[in-house]
């Protein structure tokens, strides 16, 4: 994953000759720069130019603002000093401890003549200085005033200065906290108390102070040794809270590598909403064609920042619930694989609409429909496509290590068509329809279900395809555990949620815990249309930095989906790429089918099928055969009384093994309804998936 700000090519004069330099610097040299960079005594601003510049910056904005500063805390001190006053001469701490003691009406005369005492004396030393200045300014003229004036000025501005914890210094009714914090660092440390992310006694230390960075304010800080950036992140609502943003305005990041450790944390606060606005265009509408290996551009964060997307080597799950951007998003990915003519293409539309249509002209597959006749034809292809994997790695076996050096496709295989081996794209739109159809298949002899059998071809291809040049690209309207089956889950690299309904399902889009890591799609706003959290693959050094961003995406509307589609079939005629359904060659090929078997059978076991199950799940899947799929909920009664097993142990065992008992109404004989304990069948299906994906995944170790 990248994020870059947009950068432009810089001109370069041409390399002449080349001239061996001695760049080593001596040893001394090394270890002073060493110390001199580490040491903590060095100021930070003579460490880089950059801390240099930041910090004559700083500097300037400190002097410009160093009269403003000083009016306020004269302000403010006249402000304390008035109040200072009228306590005294109201004889306040008088009057509350006798109105404390009940004996304000017995004091009341004594009060009233120490008042009136002290007014006098007020007005005596108003009257007294007044005469002395007057006095002193004729005889030795204005500057007396003058310095008098700027004497008052600095004992008030002292009065006035902020300082952490002086009485007089907070309004009384505070106004919008917004854009204080700018100003006066204390806001920031009491934000973060109030959200309890540090301590009562706590408090930040100043990174870099707040700077406007794009349409916002940024500032970086360190947190008290022991708390973790990780927890803002994860807190980032309570924080938004106590800074009154919203908290689609309020970004927090860790700073990582150099000059970042697990207490830092990075803060930008937009100005206002960062996600509405127009629409963004996508900058593939303006490209003649795209490299299928450079990350394709795929959003722009809250900061306006470009994120692309790298997506050889690597797979996408996009979930969504309807209307949300799912099929924009998706497109915006299958554009970049589109323009480059080197990229082959399997279009599979589950919702059979118009969304694809345009895509057809260059597909090598191509399949919109939700019949059953449609799942089959995915299924075939699909079939084509683990035999073609298969293909691949033995013919890279028998590459040199020079065009091969390792058993993966490299840009020069992929584009050299004595090899055939070229980018493969396979993309889905509602998956789930195909996923989920229930029609009964044999496979190798093994009972399953076509929506089975195609988890089983997905998985492996998400698994084992990579590497051999195979690109998975999902996106369902229904990301619950039941529809995308978790050994299929777990091998997709990138994954993209936009809006869902709940943070379950965010998790089933992002990962386990990514809710309680602060990523939870179920809060982006529903108005926020093409805006969804990503996750793009660990694996991708570049997006090592960030878990998860929330991103824009860009807008392509049919019409520039189309023209991009054009564009990418005038490119595949040019190349001579162009082949399958795009010109009308629908013949599927011969097929070794039982190597494919065997090839799912190692690689990715179907739910039951090939993995032997531990006790009681094992008894429990046998016992209810084909209703596993049909129920949603078994009493525990019932599996109790069938099994004949004892009812703590077969709970206990149940719970080790995933499967969490719930209270559900189920009807009894009578016609009534009862609340009865019992396991919902989607979580046994979650078990045995789980089980399956882990004997999948040793087996590839293996
Ligand atoms: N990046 C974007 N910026 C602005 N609007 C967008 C963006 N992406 C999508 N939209 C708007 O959201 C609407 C829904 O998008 P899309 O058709 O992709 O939804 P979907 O999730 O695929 O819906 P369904 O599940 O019904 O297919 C589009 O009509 C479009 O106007």
């Amino acid at each position: 994953m990248t994020v870059e700000e947009e950068t432009l090519p810089v001109p370069v004069g041409p390399v002449l000759d080349g001239e061996l330099v001695d760049d080593e610097p001596p040893v001394v040299r090394r270890r002073f720069m060493n110390w001199w960079m580490r040491s903590q005594r060095v100021p930070a601003a003579l460490k880089s130019r950059k801390a240099a510049r930041q910090a004559c910056r700083d500097a300037v904005v400190y002097l410009l603002r160093s009269p403003f500063r000083f009016a306020g805390a004269v302000g403010r001190g006249a402000v304390v000093a008035a109040r200072g006053w009228r306590r005294w001469v109201r004889v306040h701490d008088y009057r509350e401890a006798a109105e404390q003691s009940e004996k304000l009406a017995d004091k009341f005369a004594e009060i009233r003549a120490l008042t009136l005492f002290r007014w006098k004396v007020t007005g005596l030393v108003v009257a007294g200085s007044t005469a002395v200045l007057t006095v002193a300014d004729l005889v030795y003229g204005a500057p007396v005033l003058w310095i008098a004036t700027s004497a008052a000025s600095v004992a008030l501005a002292v009065a006035g200065r902020r300082k952490d914890g002086s009485p007089g210094r907070k309004a009384v009714l505070a106004g919008p906290r917004t854009l204080t914090w700018t100003m006066d660092p204390q806001v920031l440390v009491d934000a973060f108390r109030d959200a309890k992310l540090v301590g009562k006694d706590e408090t930040l230390r100043l990174v870099e102070r707040a700077a406007r960075v794009g349409d916002g304010w940024a500032i970086t800080v360190d947190l008290p040794a022991t708390r973790k950036a990780a927890d803002v992140i994860k807190h980032r609502d309570a924080l938004a809270s106590a800074l009154a943003v919203d908290e689609v305005q309020l970004i927090v990041e860790r700073v990582r590598g150099r000059g970042g450790h697990a207490g830092r944390v990075f803060l930008w606060v937009a100005d206002e909403d960062p996600y509405a606005g127009p629409p963004l265009r996508t900058p593939l509408v303006e490209v003649e064609w795209w490299d299928a290996w450079r990350p394709v551009p795929f959003g722009r964060d809250a900061r306006q920042r470009r994120i692309d997307l790298p997506l050889v080597w690597t797979s996408l799950l996009v979930g969504a619930i309807p209307r949300q951007g799912k099929t924009f998003a998706t497109r915006l990915v299958a554009a970049g694989l589109v323009l480059d003519p080197y990229t082959r293409l399997y279009v599979f539309d589950g919702k059979g609409g118009k969304d694809w249509e345009a895509a057809e002209g260059n597909a090598y597959r191509f399949v919109c429909g939700d019949e059953v006749s449609h799942a089959e034809a995915v299924r075939d292809h699909l079939v084509e496509l683990v035999a073609e994997v298969q293909s691949r790695y033995a013919r890279m076996a028998t590459l040199d290590d020079e065009v091969c050096p390792e058993s993966k496709i490299t840009p020069a295989i992929s584009r050299d068509p004595n090899l055939g081996m070229s980018i493969t794209a396979v993309i889905i739109d509602e998956v789930q329809v195909f996923l989920e159809n229930p029609t009964r298949e044999q496979v190798g002899g093994k009972k399953t279900t076509l929506g089975e059998y195609i988890a089983d071809l997905l998985s492996y291809l998400a698994r084992k395809g990579p590497a051999a040049g195979i690109v998975v690209i999902l996106a369902t309207q229904r990301p619950d555990s039941n529809t995308i089956p978790s050994r299929l889950r777990a091998v997709l690299g990138s994954r993209f949620a936009l809006r869902v309904m709940d943070w379950r399902d965010s998790n089933i889009v992002l990962g386990e815990q990514m809710n309680t890591r602060g990523y939870d799609a179920s809060t982006l706003l529903p108005s926020h249309k093409g805006v969804g959290i990503l996750r793009p693959d660990g694996e991708v050094a570049a997006g090592a930095d960030v878990l998860a961003m929330t991103v824009r995406t860009y807008y392509m509307p049919n019409p520039e989906w189309r023209t991009i589609c054009a564009r990418g079939r005038a490119l595949r005629e040019a190349a001579g790429t162009l082949a399958g359904h795009a010109i009308g060659d629908n013949e599927r090929r011969a097929i070794d089918s039982a190597a494919v078997v065997k090839a799912l059978g190692t690689g990715g076991p179907g739910p039951g099928a090939s993995v032997e199950l531990p006790e009681p799940l094992a008894s429990v899947v046998q016992l209810l055969g084909v209703e596993l799929d049909e129920r949603e909920f078994v009493p525990t009664a019932e599996l109790v009384e069938a099994l004949d097993v004892e009812p703590t142990t077969f709970g206990r065992e149940m719970g080790e093994l995933g499967c969490r008992p719930i209270r559900q109404y189920v009807p009894s004989e009578d016609g009534t309804t009862r609340r009865v304990r019992g396991y919902l069948t989607a979580e046994i299906r979650a078990a045995v998936d789980e089980i399956g994906s882990r004997a999948a995944f040793e087996v590839d170790q293996r």
